[in-house]
């Protein structure tokens, strides 16, 4: 039987940063994938949509030109783009699988060995691999990665057909844009693909939330931007509606709202997108012989080690948050807690986020929805992309900034929001003071270069300080500052 130091199941982003990280330590490596390495990080998720919304992003520039300068609209057809979109998608799978079988090149030893095929974990120490064009075998391995990802949620009422009605594995069996489409779910997944297909301009975009409003765990402020430039594009938001009925009839989608006031009413769309969360890839993974404790959310893990010591999850198979950067930052910590001693510990308090949207909003650490509901008593402020150069140099102050500070003296940053162009630029500096445990006299004093978003950041932590150059009691329409202790929220007035 062959023998391995490690096991990591699963070729997505955590279990290919996992396997790399191995090969750091000289370890005997073996990566096992069903289909395609790169998982939901290339298809079917983060690059692939990605990359459809940087082409809906060209079209909306290009429709809004043509209609300043009384050019004719361009329309786009789909399977060009989606031409664009695989070559993407598979120029990053080519470099991951060029890398991969090249790693053990210039080494006298063969460290990284990858097999194609569905793997079962039969024994603490055995994995059992399908293989896709070989003999199925049992492996020996000292520790095992488990990363085999998540997949859409389904609700048991919709008939997904992953043709008529989509979850965002089904994107790419489109032939054309939808003329109409309802998405059932206004999470991330949700709100980005209704950005992408109405910056086309080609559909007509109808939006489901259980809540009352899209995006239910984000601040308020901030939704109310995103919606606002959604329903310019002609987005139906349905509020206060409930879906009591969604079906297939005669190739179309038939959906019924209830209203808070009983009344119903039915509609007929092209298509459909469910997208409503994702669950954790662990059924047949794990011989019934072998207990790990799991709940619905996914493997419950203690920094990544799970309740058999020498069997390891990362990656959305967890029960924590469902992000490529995550995900590999767990692969590689995972890796590092086997063969040595993680050198930071494993802290999901900073992770940096982007939703992208129109326009794009950039996160790192906790907004005021989570700070009031962990009771954290906290001071905001806020700063109007009108004040800044950069915004202003494009002809773009549809945004804001926000920052959040502890409400005491030392006024320890807990979270920031950026939503507007170059949202996503703006928020490293502050990501990594927070990582740093450190206040904000530090970033009032850096020099940043100019024009640029980060000034605007500067800005907030000066008006913190009482020092900022635009002063909040005069602009109070761009510069506000609140203080939010018992979920009581108050204005800050400066002298
Ligand atoms: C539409 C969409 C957009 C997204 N956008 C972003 C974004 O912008 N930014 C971001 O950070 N995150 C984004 N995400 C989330 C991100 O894609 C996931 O968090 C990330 O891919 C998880 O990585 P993973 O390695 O845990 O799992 P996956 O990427 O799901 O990879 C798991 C791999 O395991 C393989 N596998 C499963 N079972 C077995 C088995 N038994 N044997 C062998 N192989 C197996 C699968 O084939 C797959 O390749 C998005 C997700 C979606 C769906
Ligand atoms: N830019 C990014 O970083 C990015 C992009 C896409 C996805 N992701 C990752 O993928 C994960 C999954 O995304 P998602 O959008 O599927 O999940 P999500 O949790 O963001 O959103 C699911 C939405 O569905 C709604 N919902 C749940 N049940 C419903 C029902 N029965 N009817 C109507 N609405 C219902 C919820 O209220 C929520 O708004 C995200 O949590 C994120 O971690 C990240």
């Amino acid at each position: 039987m062959e023998k391995y130091d490690v096991c990591v199941i699963g070729g997505g982003p955590a279990g290919y940063a996992a396997a790399m990280r191995a090969v750091d330590f000289k370890k005997r490596v073996l990566l096992v994938e069903k289909h395609k390495i790169g998982g939901v990080g290339l298809h079917n998720g983060a690059l692939s949509s990605k990359t459809w919304w940087e082409l809906s992003r060209e079209a909306l520039a290009l429709r809004s030109h043509c209609k300043t300068t009384s050019l004719p609209i361009p329309s786009y057809n789909f399977q060009t783009l989606k031409a664009e979109v695989d070559k993407a998608i598979d120029g990053r799978r080519e470099l991951l699988e060029h890398h991969m079988h090249n790693i053990n090149v210039n080494s006298s030893d063969e460290y990284f060995h990858f097999k194609r095929g569905l793997a079962k974990v039969v024994g603490p120490n055995i994995v059992s691999i399908q293989q896709n064009d070989g003999e199925d075998l049992e492996i020996k391995a000292d520790n095992i990665i488990l990363a085999t990802g998540s997949r859409p949620r389904k609700l048991d009422n919709i008939p997904i057909d992953e043709e008529i009605i989509l979850t965002s594995d089904g994107i790419e069996n489109l032939k054309e844009f939808p003329k109409s489409m309802v998405i059932v779910g206004a999470g991330v997944i949700g709100c980005e693909y209704a950005t992408i297909f109405s910056n086309f301009g080609q559909t007509k975009v109808y939006m489901i939330d259980k809540g009352n409003r899209i995006l239910p765990f984000e601040d308020e402020d901030v939704v109310s931007i995103i919606e606002r430039n959604l329903e310019s594009k002609d987005v139906t938001i349905h509020r206060n509606s409930q879906l009591i009925d969604m079906k297939i009839e005669n190739g179309m989608v038939v959906y019924t709202l209830e209203y808070n006031n009983g009344s119903k009413e039915i509609f007929h769309v092209e298509k459909a997108l469910v997208s409503v969360g994702r669950l954790p890839n662990y059924e047949n993974l794990i011989s019934g012989s072998i207990h790990i404790d799991k709940d619905n959310r996914g493997i419950i893990d203690e920094l990544t080690q799970t309740s058999i010591p020498n069997i390891y999850a990362v990656g959305d198979i967890t029960a924590d948050i469902a992000l490529v950067n995550v995900g590999e930052l767990e692969g590689r910590y995972a890796v590092e807690k086997i063969f040595g001693h993680p050198k930071r510990p494993l802290n999901y308090e900073n992770i940096s986020t982007i939703m992208f949207l129109a326009p794009e909003v950039a996160g790192v650490g906790i907004n005021e929805v989570k700070a009031k509901e962990l009771g954290i008593p906290y001071k905001m402020v806020c700063l109007d992309y009108s004040c800044i150069s950069r915004a202003i140099a494009m002809r773009n102050t549809n945004g804001f900034i926000k920052i959040i500070v502890s409400k005491d003296e030392e006024m320890r940053i807990l979270g920031m929001r950026v939503i507007g162009e170059h949202a996503s630029s703006a928020i490293e500096a502050v990501a990594l003071l927070i990582s740093m445990g450190k206040g904000i006299e530090e970033l009032a004093e850096l020099i940043h270069p100019h024009p640029s978003i980060i000034e605007g950041i500067q800005e907030c932590v000066r008006m913190l300080l009482n020092k900022s150059m635009l002063k909040p009691g005069v602009l109070r329409h761009a510069m506000r500052c609140t203080s939010c202790e018992n979920g009581e929220v108050r204005d800050v007035e400066f002298v």
